[in-house]
């Protein structure tokens, strides 16, 4: 995906001004930056979640395998499928584990047969870790899953209908260090198959789990690089205070 320019309005105020950020089908890309800085604003541009805000607009361009995803013959239902997104709380459905997975291939067309359908939750499941914990209760409450299963239940949902980017908005804020863990251990076997975006308050994660970063700051994208050179060796001065702590 690749923006260019891109801002965002929430009725008169100016949220965001001109970012522009290619998003690489083989690296994680991490947005960090102190609380409102306009991470979470950007990364519902990409798969077109602030339509569902009212009074917010968007401007510049955003391109994903070159076409304009805010051109009026984008359906965005479709386009929410190619780009998956997860968030901060967990947020399975109230339905069993197998209809959180299923519910999006079947919507879309993505299974004629039964079998079909059994094929994609379990392949889901499995590429988002917890196959082994539910294989033998696919039919309890995916909300009667601790938050961290809840969390992949809503990686393996994305996953199903076999999206190419998956945006993360800060996937482990609401979870506890195991948890966690294993969610940054999906996220390295995630790569290469999807292009993942992810927004974090934890710099130590973006420097875990991401090859490319983005910093934000007063609602400008101030630097963006290889997650290595922004962290040891960025050229801007307020990218240089951000993660030597001076604020943020
Ligand atoms: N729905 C909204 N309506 C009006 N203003 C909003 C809305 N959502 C965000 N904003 C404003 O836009 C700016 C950027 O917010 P955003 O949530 O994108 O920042 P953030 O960097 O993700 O922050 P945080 O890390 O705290 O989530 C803030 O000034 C915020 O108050």
């Amino acid at each position: 995906m690749s923006a260019r320019k891109v801002g965002v309005f929430y009725g008169e105020k100016q949220a965001l001004k001109d970012v522009s950020v290619d998003i690489h089908d083989d690296k994680v890309t991490a947005f960090i930056g102190p609380s409102g800085c306009g991470k979470s604003t950007f990364l519902r541009c990409l798969n077109r979640m602030n339509d569902t805000i009212a009074g917010a607009r968007v401007v510049g361009d955003i391109e994903l395998d070159g076409d304009d995803i805010y051109a009026s013959r984008m359906d965005v239902v479709q386009l929410r499928a190619r780009v998956g997104m997860v968030f901060q709380k967990p947020n399975p459905f109230p339905k069993s584990i197998y209809e959180n997975v299923a519910y999006g291939p079947r919507i879309h067309g993505l299974a004629e047969k039964k079998d079909d359908l059994d094929g994609i939750v379990e392949k889901s499941l499995k590429r988002a870790g917890l196959w082994e914990e539910v294989k033998d209760r696919l039919q309890e409450s995916g909300t009667a899953l601790s938050g961290g299963q809840q969390q992949r239940l809503c990686i393996a949902r994305a996953i199903a209908v076999d999206p190419e980017v998956i945006l993360m908005d800060e996937p482990c804020s609401a979870l506890d260090p195991i948890a966690t863990a294993k969610i940054e251990e999906l996220i390295h076997e995630l790569r290469g198959r999807y292009a993942i975006a992810i927004v974090t308050h934890n710099m130590q994660q973006a420097a875990r789990v991401s090859q490319r970063t983005a910093f934000f700051h007063l609602g400008e994208m101030v630097e963006y690089g290889r997650t290595k050179d922004i962290f040891t060796n960025p050229v801007q001065q307020r990218t240089q205070d951000y993660i030597t702590g001076r604020y943020g």
